[in-house]
């Protein structure tokens, strides 16, 4: 029954996917037919999640670059400083480092508030450039995020909600990487699939047993039935 699912806030790479990073089919039929909102909450660049709603037929109510970008009922916002992040990376690779994407950076492209660093790179280096430019580097597991310090998804979360006018604390949350603990902390209740980091692992209310989306779908079949 659909009456009474609640609101729900998902992570996507590792948490909509396979360990290899496929998008896991059984969110074609799993998300448009839930009967709440679905949050999109990811540190993948803004156009990547604005995809994924279209193509999987769901309002585009998206948190992307890990709070960088927030899209709800059509109303967009900016909440970080590409500029120092952009003039960072280029330091960075005045440096000696590599972004690490080749020659056509399609991570980093269309990215709005941001910059991606290929978790090949040197982190040291990373970590020393970002410090002298007032940065912070989050280690998502799937790329070194370069990014102003302070913006995390939870905010973003807490802004979807200001203009849907919903409450934070009616969420579930549902994700894998560091870059979840700020929407754990914000949503009513949170999950880490198996294969979450530590951080996430700590900062949800529970860790689940089964990993990528079958821990994903334990959550939502629960709170169906
Ligand atoms: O872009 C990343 O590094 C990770 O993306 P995610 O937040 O959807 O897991
Ligand atoms: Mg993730």
């Amino acid at each position: 029954m659909d009456t009474a699912v609640p609101p729900l806030v998902l992570d996507i790479d590792g948490t909509l996917t396979d360990a290899p990073g496929r998008l896991d089919p059984r969110v074609f039929e799993t998300l448009p037919t839930w009967g709440a909102p679905v949050v999109l909450a990811t540190g993948k660049a803004f156009p990547y999640p604005v995809s994924l709603c279209h193509y999987v037929g769901i309002e585009q109510t998206v948190v992307a670059e890990n709070g960088g970008v927030v899209l709800a009922a059509g109303e967009v916002s900016y909440n970080a400083d590409k500029d120092a992040a952009q003039a960072a990376a280029a330091e960075f690779v005045a440096r000696g480092g590599d972004v690490g994407w080749g020659e056509f950076d399609a991570v980093n492209k269309w990215r709005e508030t941001e910059i991606a660093v290929n978790l090949s790179a040197d982190e040291d280096l990373l970590r020393d450039v970002a410090a002298d430019y007032g940065l912070e580097v989050l280690d998502t597991g799937y790329a070194y995020h370069l990014k102003t310090p302070g913006i995390e998804k939870g905010d973003g979360l807490r802004t979807v909600c200001e203009t849907l006018d919903l409450d934070p604390a009616e969420f579930v949350a549902v994700g894998d990487s560091e870059n979840d603990a700020s929407t754990f902390e914000v949503a009513g209740r949170s999950y880490a699939v198996a294969n979450a980091d530590d951080v996430a692992k700590a900062a949800a209310d529970e860790v689940l047993e089964e990993s990528y989306m079958d821990g994903t779908l334990s959550v939502l079949r629960e709170l169906r039935d």
